[in-house]
């Protein structure tokens, strides 16, 4: 749902931004973690990277997979675009998913481009890592989750 601007003028400035620090984690290689105690619904981090056409980051996503980058940081915004944060990106591309999350994205269009924003859906603690539901379509190749949750669904896809 694309918020209006003035909500989301309104959140940023309710909630300073959050210190949060990039570790190795234990769900995947690396991922972000709190460093301080965060509310409910209190903004953290905008998923930063270059808006780009879903038909133009399909063939990234080969040459990344070629360069051995791995699945890459690309974060879909609609059927037509696309976030790669795989070159110029924030810190918000480390979040890692969970099936029970403790954050969630919202896309908020403001000034006509739409943005992604990562809030968060309960209390968060020092020391935890952020997590959000990515989403995934199902695929047949499965990616195998590691969230480790009670109610994993046991693949990201
Ligand atoms: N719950 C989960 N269970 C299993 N795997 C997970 C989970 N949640 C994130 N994943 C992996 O993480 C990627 C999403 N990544 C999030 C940050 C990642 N932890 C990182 O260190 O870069 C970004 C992509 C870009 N790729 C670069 C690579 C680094 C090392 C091997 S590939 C990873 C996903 O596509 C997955 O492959």
């Amino acid at each position: 749902v694309a918020a209006k601007d003035s909500d989301l003028k309104i959140s940023l400035l309710k909630s300073r931004k959050k210190r949060l620090k990039l570790q190795r984690s234990k769900i995947h290689d690396w991922g972000l973690l709190a460093l301080e105690p965060i509310d409910a619904e209190d903004f953290i981090i905008e998923y930063i990277g270059e808006i780009i056409r879903t038909k133009i980051s399909d063939v990234r996503e080969l040459q990344y997979e070629k360069m051995g980058v791995g699945s890459s940081y690309l974060f879909r915004i609609d059927d037509e675009h696309v976030i790669d944060a795989t070159v110029r990106g924030g810190l918000a591309r480390f979040i890692n998913h969970s099936c029970e999350p403790n954050c969630y994205t919202k896309i908020i269009t403001v000034e006509g481009q739409k943005r992604v924003f990562v809030y968060a859906k309960k209390s968060i603690t020092i020391g935890q890592e952020l997590t959000y539901d990515y989403k995934f379509p199902l695929e047949e190749k499965k990616i195998p989750c590691l969230c480790g949750s009670k109610r994993c669904r046991g693949s990201l896809n």
